[in-house]
């Protein structure tokens, strides 16, 4: 493998969804070559889908780690511990293990990776496949400054990253790592709200899209309160305040609210199974 632009071997233990979200997006944006990286997952259908965008599949978990600087821990958080044990006699100094799975607390990873480990947890989100993630992250075990910049490249690469205490991760898999499906259903449903007044689906669906998008976008380019941002939309016995009202009446305030919160309990409890 040559050097890519963060001059590091990028490896992915678990080659499914996320894993495939950060690495297309680490391609696209040129900050790790495809030859800089390499996969593992027992699943050959996922190990070939890594093949078909160039990076190196390969079935031994202990492979990747011979051969990566940086590893990410892309399985599920019950087969963090028992993938980390079963690396952990090739882990060495120069190693970065950069844990994604929602739950899985830097104390539960340093005891399976042993003390000595540079340990990196974000709570990333599937918009890294369009360069637009919203992660956290929070350093543990001998992760140093360099070790946080080095992660920080790789994220700003496909979207935004934070640091924060690892008592707000929770709360971050909650908002914004399960967000993408909270905001998912909300398109659809607007989508279905046009073709219920007569659009066609996919001029529906492409305006939706699109409202979501430009919305976002307000929000973090005009620094503006998306209450003051409703405002300029709503004219004084307008469509929008019509459309508003029964919003509210329908407690989607709420609802959006008690989601995240629930997906913040389920990280708490995944964190003390
Ligand atoms: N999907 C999402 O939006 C997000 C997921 N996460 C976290 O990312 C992690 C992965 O989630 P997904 O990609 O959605 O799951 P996934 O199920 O798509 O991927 C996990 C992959 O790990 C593989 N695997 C299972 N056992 C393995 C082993 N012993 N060694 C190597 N690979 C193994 C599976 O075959 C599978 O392809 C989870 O811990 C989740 O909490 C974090 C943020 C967002
Ligand atoms: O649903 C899950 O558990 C994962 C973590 C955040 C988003 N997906």
């Amino acid at each position: 493998m040559g050097l890519g632009k963060l001059e590091k071997r990028v490896g992915f233990i678990g080659a499914g969804q996320m894993a495939e979200a950060l690495a297309r997006g680490f391609i696209s944006k040129g900050v790790v070559k495809a030859s800089d990286m390499i996969a593992t997952d027992p699943v050959k259908a996922r190990r070939d889908v890594f093949e078909s965008f160039s990076v190196k599949p390969v079935i031994s978990n202990a492979e990747v780690v011979k051969e990566a600087d940086i590893i990410f821990l892309a399985v599920k958080p019950q087969f963090v511990a028992p993938v980390l044990k079963e690396v952990r006699q090739h882990l060495t100094e120069k190693h970065t293990i950069v844990s994604i799975a929602a739950g899985k607390t830097l104390a539960s990873l340093k005891e399976a990776a042993g003390e000595d480990t540079k340990l990196v947890r974000v709570m990333p989100n599937t918009p890294c496949l369009v360069g637009e993630t919203a992660s956290a992250m929070c350093l543990g075990g001998k992760a140093s400054d360099e070790d946080a910049e080095e992660v920080r490249t790789l994220f700003s690469s496909v979207g935004r990253i934070v640091q924060v205490d690892e008592k707000l991760l929770s709360a971050v898999t909650g908002l914004s790592g399960s967000g993408p499906a909270y905001v998912f259903l909300m398109i659809e449903a607007l989508a279905d709200g046009g073709v219920r007044a007569g659009l066609p689906r996919d001029i529906s669906m492409a305006l939706a899209a699109q409202t979501v998008l430009g919305s976002a976008k307000m929000v973090l380019e005009t620094g503006k309160h998306p209450g003051q941002l409703k405002d300029m939309v709503t004219s004084p016995g307008g469509t929008t305040i019509a459309g508003y009202h029964e919003l509210e009446k329908s407690g989607v305030r709420s609802g959006i609210i008690n989601a995240v919160l629930a997906a913040t309990n389920r990280a708490d409890e995944i964190s003390r199974l």
